[in-house]
Order: C-alpha cells, then structure tokens, then sequence
C-alpha cells in the first residue's frame, strides 16, 4: 500500500548549472545528472549543504531603509565572521539536514532561483526535418533502454543538473513523515508535489529524466504545470486571495474581476493536475494526503477519478471564521472541493469549528460535532495539532555548526539580554506591530534600553512592499531614538538566516516573540521551548511569549505570557514580566510549557491521522448504505453463541416495554431470556427521563440497563440509581441562551413558533405568513446559533420549516459511560446495536470505532449494527433487516425458547 503525500513543494527541487561550475559543491552528497540519463555522480541520500560563509547580510540594498538596516546588517556579519567551515567534518547528521540545511528563510520566495538557463537548453538549432519536440535538434529520440548516440549525450551534458532540497516547503511535515518512516508505520510513500521552479523551458527529455530520478531515488512524483499556471495558481490566488483571507486581511486590494478569475482558474488548472498524476498512479488499497490550502479542491477533483479511494486532507493554516470565508468569491467550489475528503484535519478545535459552521451556512449541509454529512458519505472533521520531531532536532542542535554559532552570539552579545522574533514579513507575520511594542517597550521602561536587543529575522515578502517600507521605517526610527554609542536595541535582518544560525538564536533567547497576528500553528515556538532546555547553554529556561491568535497558543493553552498582539502596552509589559522574572518563576513556566506541548509530536501527529484516515474510510464504507446486506441472522446468532460476552443495545420504540405501552408477552419473554443470560449485558435506550419511565418499573427485568432521555441518563443493569450523564447547570444554560436567540427571531416572525423539551428547542416557521422572509431569519438564527453556543456539544439541523438545536453526543457518550463500566476481562465479544431513531447513527458510529479501541493483543469484537427503520437511518448501519423480519424475530433466534 503506497502513501501519497500531496503538497504544493515536493522537498526537493533542481539545481541547473553548466558542467563544472558548481564550485565547491559536494558532488558526492548530489544527486547529480546529465540530460542523457547518466547520473554523473553518485547517488547518496544527503543533499547539498548550504554553507553560509559569512551570511549573505549585504545584497542588493536599494532603497535608503534598506541600505541602513543592510549596512548594519552587514557589519554585524563581519563582527560575527564565521569561517566557512565552521570545524569539519560534521558529525553524522539527521534527516533533517536532507532539507534543512537549505535556506529555510527562503520561504517567500516563490520558486526556486536556478532557472535553467534558456542558452544552454537551445543551444542547438532545431532540426527542420524532425520533429522532437522542445528537444529540437537532437539526432535520436532518447528510448528508454536504447544506448544513446555520443552526439546526444555531448550535447547535453553541458546542462548538468542536481536534485538538492527544496528551498520552501512545509518542514514540520517533512519531518513528521521521516520521523514516521523511522518508527516503520511509513513503509511505502510517495511524495507528490512541483519542483517550485520555471519549468516551460525544460525539453520532454529532460523533465523525463527528472521524473525518473526523482521517482526511483527520491520517492517523488513530480507534478509539471505550465509557469503561467503556477504563477496564477501559487502568486496570486494562493499569496493574494487565500493565505491573506485565511488569515483575517480581507483588505480590498487593487485587482481586475479578471485577475481573479484567471488566478482562480489557474488554481484549478494546478490541482487538476495534481489530480491527474495522481489518480494515473494510484492502486486500490492506496492512501492520499493531501496538505494545505495550495490543494484545496484537489479532493473533491480526486473523488470524482477515484471514487473509493481513501483520501485525507489537513490544513496547515488557520481556517477563518465564516464571515471571512463567505466573502471568498469561489467560496462554494473551495467547500465541496475540501469536502471530497473521508476526513479533514486542522491545526485546532476553533478552526474546526469554523469550517463546520462555515459548511452549515454557506452549503447548508448538516454539521455534527464530529463532521459533516454529506449525502450519503460522512467526512469526519477533527483537530490534530503538529508537534516537531525532537530526535532530529536534538541530533541539528548538537551539531558543530550550531555549537560554533552559539559561541558567537553568546560572545557578540555578552551581557544582553536577547529578544529573537522571526517571521516572514507580511501582515499575519505581524512584525509591524511587534516593533510598534518594542517602542512602548523601550519608552515605557528605561531601565532596559541599553541592556536589551530584540533580534528579528524578517524573510521578505515581496507581496507587500509597502509594509516592507513602513517596517524598515520604523526599524530605523527605534534604532535612531534608542541607539547609544556602543549599544543599538534592534537588530533587523531582513534577510534570511540559516537554519543552524536560527538554532543557535533560539538556544541562547532570553525571550522568545511569536507574536504573530495569525498563525496556523508556529512551530518554531515549540523549537524555542525544547532548545531552552539548558542541554547546549547552561540553564535557560526562555520565556515564551506568545500571541494568542495563533495555533500553538491552543496547545500552550493557559500560558502565563500569552498576549494580543495589538495590545502594545500588554506586550510592552509583558516584555517587562518575562525580564524581571525570578530564575524560579522562569523554570516554572518553561516546565508548563513543556508539559503542554509533550503529548504532541510529529510522530503522534502522523500516526494519529493516519489511524483517524483508514477509521474514516472505514466507516464511510458502511455509510454507503443504499444497497446495505440484510442482516444474516444465522451468521449472527453463531457469533453469539461462541462470544463469551456480548454487548446489546436496544431502541425501545420498536419494543414497547419501557414506554407506557404495554409490551407483548413476546416481548417480554426474550428479553427474560437475554438478560438471563450472564454472558450478555443488555441496555435498553429510549428518549423518555427517568421519571415518565418510573411508572412502569416493575415490568422490566432488573438486570436490564437503560439509557434514557436520548443518552442524558443512564442505569446499569441491576442497579436502581440514575446517573446524569450531563450537567444539568450546563444543559440549562445552553437550553436558556438558544431559547433567547429564537424568542428574538419569533418575534420577528408572524406565524413561528418555539417547541422545546430538554434536549432540543426547535424553532417552527412552516406556518409563517412570509415563507421568504421566514426562511432568511431562520438562516440568521443558525448563524447566531453557533456564535452562543460556546463549547456546547449541540447540533443544528435545518429542515423545511424549522431549525432544531439539540444536544449531541448524548447516546455515543451514554454508550462510552456504559463501556468504561466493563471490566477488561469482560469487555464483549458481540456488540449488537439495532435501533431506529437519527441518534441511532451515533451509536452506531461509535461501536463502528470500536475495534479501533481494543488493545491490538485482543481479539475485535464482533459488531452488527441494524438500522430499524428504513428510509434515512442507515449512516454507520452494516445490515438492514430483512424484509418480513422485527427484531423481535433476531432477539428470539439469539436466544430461543428452548436455551
Ligand atoms: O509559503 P506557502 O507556500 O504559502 O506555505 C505556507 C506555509 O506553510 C508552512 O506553514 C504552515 O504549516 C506549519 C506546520 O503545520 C504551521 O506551523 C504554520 O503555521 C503554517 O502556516 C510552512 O512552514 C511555512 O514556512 C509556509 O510559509
Ligand atoms: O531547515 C529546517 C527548518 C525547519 N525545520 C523544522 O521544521 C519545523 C518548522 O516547520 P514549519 O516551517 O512547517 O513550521 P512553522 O515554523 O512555520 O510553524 C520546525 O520544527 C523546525 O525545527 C527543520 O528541521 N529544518
């Protein structure tokens, strides 16, 4: 079974350079070739090295700001002046270094920067009398197997080229996924993604021979889109329209209807292509993970090619709230696209919650807590936050290049206390306002000016060019108030730094700012967190302070230096906290924080969506109900009898024997003879409280269990007491502010009425007078809904004519109480769910994931779940029964008369 793992970037691009002008490069440590085919060095598992002799600190300063904040930057270069090779040889290093040792900071920019170089690749006039394509003049068409001409392989070996990593990429997914092959539950992946550079130019032959390298030694699919394609799809919707909204900078910019309509098509125009090569590739039984909001659309464009294929999606940014979503002019393409997935993971419960409310509204779908139904598929949406890999991270930290750049900024700042800030400067990076705080900061107290530097790394964006401008302003500004003769309080790179530099940084911090406005996650705070561990400098415990909008405020949930980034006095003052703080209080929080972030890694990350998936595809598999098996009661009724403990849970409706009713002797008899059956623990569910049941106590067998008012409460089988499963304080108090909402709708809405009972208030609107108008507030309402309903486990469902707002979770909750109740060596053998109400999907889901629970040493139970009803109860059912059959008639041929 092969894993494709889809991302914008493959982890590697192309390097193309003349023969022998790669200088000092490595060549060993290449994976080098020659347009012919030949790998002209040999193949090894490491990329190049990006050594930074003295950090390009200096280049191309052009504005007056620039030249400022370069010059500084440059001198600081010189001051620091490292060698080029720090203390070789390096010890032996992680995977990481595959990658990382390229420059990370890159990030923004686009693509990679070694075009091919167009006078080498036409370097040969195209032969008139044939026909090859981009490859023009070339004698012989290259035939796989076919020995070259001489001539060809001369001709073209002047355009070597060399696989080196990628200079963008996700890195905390890379590292999840190697960290995920070293534990072996990774075996087969294959990575799918572009090589981020121009390709237009490069001849068939030549992209061929990437393909194939990158196919056999990299594990890579290479996906080739036309440079035009790439530009509409990555600079302009991905950069301009999506990351931005994704990250609350809905500013109106200065764009043609048909520029965005010409980048969105050239979105598509990418995913399709990924969906192509994907779906040209994949075999049943195969796996596709697909990554961030490059790829929105490819999983719907996926499903329609590959029907059953398992396909899982995570977003690695924030998803925003609806009301910026909805101002997404493809807002609809990019839902149903995402929604192609068997399950959709996000970085956190706020953004999940944001695109189950998004769905609601914008494609009226019905949004459970756990995911949204889509027709007949269910997609699971859930949040499953990434971790860093701390073995790779432990293993670059410990390097020769990071313990000799420790020395220096240790040596270069003596005495100091460092500030280490980097982001990528646009507007979510919010270095803009990080300055503004550092001002107040500053102004606010003195006593720190001339012992405090805050360095931030800013990697350019050039999208932004007059934030750009308004930053290096306001650089030069602090430098120039704050400045004395021997001290400068701010140290701005904007240019980027190497990775073991970075390491270094945050190793030596005494704070570290990851005051972002929004952030996915920022992973590079967990970084800061692990490297204060005082392994490579004595004693750090850092302090983190962090922005509460971003990701990994949710993970460091509680932290006491959490700020809004906005707030420059709050952050000013809490600079001041963080640098005041008593080595104690220091060690304190940095233990929190640890212990926060411990239960997520990148390997718990990977293997928990990976299980999340197949479980998802799993259960999606019996969600395809229209041609569900009838119930093969012989079959059952075998595994009944060799289970030596069997779980059963029964809807009473079709029963009668809880509800005032009288049931039939039939009735009564087998469930005599079930519960009289040590083996079996049966619970009996309805949707009646504990008191409209009392009445008719005395006609149920005592060692029945029952779950009543739709999983509120619950009995166990030969007890008397009820147990609240819910809180009642919270149960009125969300009862209490939904009323509120809809009592201002009906008001507003001649001819509506509310229904209630206590778990659900529905709001009826069929009888209004204005059906239209009716129809718009009862969308409103919805909305406002979800905006109260806090962390409620609530679920509302629209219908023609009411919105209804009831309690979820109640039966699968009830159910998980009753497991829990069960000891380990009686844990059941035979789970039976047979009931008829909508809430019956939600068992029966849950016993779906059952077997996903039991300890991998034990034997999975035996499940059969059967809807009662036909019609719309099938979500999560296996059978149904078969036609002339009740389940009185299954009950009696588990347990007949004569046992
Ligand atoms: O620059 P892009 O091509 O648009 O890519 C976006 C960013 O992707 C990665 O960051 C995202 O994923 C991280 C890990 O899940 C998360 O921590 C972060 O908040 C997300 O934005 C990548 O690491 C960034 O460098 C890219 O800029
Ligand atoms: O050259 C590099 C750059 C980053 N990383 C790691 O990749 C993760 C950061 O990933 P990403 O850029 O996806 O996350 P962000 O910092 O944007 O949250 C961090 O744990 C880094 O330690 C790495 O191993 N090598």
């Amino acid at each position: 079974m092969t894993v494709f793992i889809a991302s914008l970037f493959l982890p590697y691009t192309i390097d193309f350079k003349p023969a022998g002008s790669r200088g000092c490069r490595q060549r060993s440590s290449v994976v080098e070739g020659a347009v012919d085919g030949s790998n002209s060095g040999p193949i090894v598992g490491r990329l190049p090295r990006e050594r930074s002799g003295s950090i390009a600190l200096t280049p191309g300063a052009t504005t007056v700001d620039e030249k400022v904040f370069k010059a500084y930057a440059s001198s600081l270069a010189d001051e620091i002046s490292i060698t080029d090779d720090p203390k070789g040889p390096y010890p032996s290093e992680p995977r990481a270094v595959l990658w990382g040792h390229s420059h990370k900071f890159t990030q923004p920019r686009s693509k990679a920067t070694d075009h091919p170089e167009p006078s080498l690749l036409h370097h040969r006039q195209p032969s008139k009398d044939r026909d090859y394509g981009s490859l023009g003049g070339m004698e012989k068409m290259s035939i796989p197997g076919t020995p070259e001409p001489e001539s060809f392989r001369h001709g073209f070996s002047a355009v070597d080229w060399a696989v080196k990593a990628a200079e963008q990429g996700h890195g905390g997914l890379q590292n999840a996924v190697h960290a995920a092959e070293e534990a072996g539950i990774l075996q087969d992946k294959t990575w799918v993604g572009t090589l981020g550079m121009p390709t237009d130019s490069l001849p068939d032959v030549i992209r061929n021979v990437i393909n194939e390298t990158l196919r056999d030694d990299f594990d890579s699919l290479s996906v080739f889109v036309s440079d035009n394609a790439f530009e509409g799809h990555y600079a302009h919707f991905c950069r301009s329209v999506l990351w931005p909204a994704f990250h609350y900078q809905m500013q109106e910019s200065p764009r043609h209807n048909e520029y965005d309509d010409y980048s969105w098509k050239q979105y598509l125009k990418v995913n399709e292509a990924f969906a192509d090569a994907i779906a040209d590739q994949w075999k049943p039984g195969d796996c596709i993970w697909i990554h961030d909001y490059h790829l929105l659309c490819l999983p719907g464009l996926l499903r329609s090619r590959l029907p059953d294929a398992e396909i899982g999606f995570f977003l690695h940014t924030p998803f925003p709230s609806s009301e910026i979503f909805r101002c997404l002019s493809s807002r609809e393409a990019l839902l149903d696209g995402l929604l192609g997935a068997d399950l959709i993971g996000f970085q956190t419960d706020e953004y999940c919650s944001h695109f189950l409310h998004t769905c609601s509204r914008i494609r009226r779908l019905d949004a459970l807590a756990d995911g949204i139904q889509v027709h007949d598929r269910f997609v699971r949406v859930k949040s499953w936050p990434l971790g860093i890999d701390y073995k790779s991270l432990n293993l670059l930290r410990q390097s020769v290049e990071v313990r000799d750049w420790i020395t220096n900024i240790t040596y270069r700042y003596k005495g100091k206390r460092l500030i280490v800030a980097r982001d990528r400067l646009d507007a979510p990076g919010g270095i803009k306002q990080r300055l503004q705080a550092y001002e107040l900061f500053l102004k606010s107290y003195p006593k720190w000016r001339e012992n405090v530097v805050l360095v931030q790394v800013a990697s350019s964006a050039s999208e932004v060019p007059e934030l750009e401008a308004q930053v290096s302003k306001l650089a030069m500004h602090i430098n120039a108030v704050y400045s004395t003769l021997t001290h400068q309080p701010l140290v701005f790179l904007q240019q980027d730094i190497s990775y073991s530099q970075f390491l270094a940084l945050l190793s030596v911090a005494d704070i570290f700012m990851a005051t972002n406005l929004r952030e996915g996650m920022n992973l590079t705070s967990h970084d800061f967190v692990h490297c204060q561990d005082g392994r490579l400098v004595s004693q750090r415990h850092g302090s983190l302070v962090l922005s509460e909008f971003i990701g990994s405020a949710s993970i460091f949930h509680g932290h006491e230096l959490l700020v809004n980034p906005w707030d420059y006095k709050q952050c000013a003052k809490t600079l001041n906290k963080a640098l005041e703080m008593s080595p104690q209080d220091k060690e304190r929080n940095w233990r929190y924080l640890i212990d926060c972030k411990r239960p997520y890694t990148a390997l718990s990350w990977y293997s928990n969506l990976q299980s999340a998936l197949r479980e998802s595809h799993m259960m999606r598999e019996y969600r395809q109900t229209t041609n569900l098996p009838p119930l093969k009661t012989k079959a059952l009724s075998t595994s009944y009898n060799s289970a030596h403990s069997r779980l059963i849970f029964l809807e009473d409706s079709s029963l009668s024997l809880l509800d005032n009713q009288a049931s039939t002797q039939a009735v009564n008899d087998v469930l005599r003879r079930l519960v009289a059956d040590p083996r079996n623990m049966i619970y009996l569910t309805s949707d009646l409280s504990p008191d409209q049941l009392a009445p008719n106590e005395s006609c149920r067998p005592s060692e029945m269990g029952i779950i009543a008012r739709n999983g509120l409460y619950a009995r166990l089988g030969n007890d008397t007491v009820w147990i609240n499963l819910s809180d009642n304080d919270r149960i009125r108090g969300w009862h209490a502010s939904v009323k509120k909402v809809m009592e201002y709708f009906r008001e507003r809405t001649e001819g509506s009425t509310i229904e209630e009972d206590d778990y659900s208030v529905v709001f009826h609107y069929e009888n209004a007078t204005d059906q239209e108008a009716a129809a718009r507030q009862a969308s409103e309402l919805a909305d406002l809904v979800y905006g109260v309903r806090g962390s409620e486990s609530i679920r509302i469902v629209r219908s023609q004519g009411a919105v209804s707002v009831k309690i979820i979770e109640g039966m699968a909750a009830a159910a998980s109480f009753v497991w829990e109740q069960i000891s380990p060596e009686q844990l059941p053998e035979l789970i039976l769910v047979a009931g008829g109400k909508k809430n019956y999907e939600e068992l029966f889901r849950w016993a779906n994931r059952l077997p996903l629970l039991s300890p991998s040493s034990s034997q999975p139970p035996h499940i059969t779940v059967v809807p009662l009803a036909t019609g719309k109860l099938t979500d999560g059912a296996r059978a149904v029964l078969p036609v002339g059959e009740s389940l009185i008639d299954v009950l009696q041929a588990l347990a007949p008369l004569d046992t």
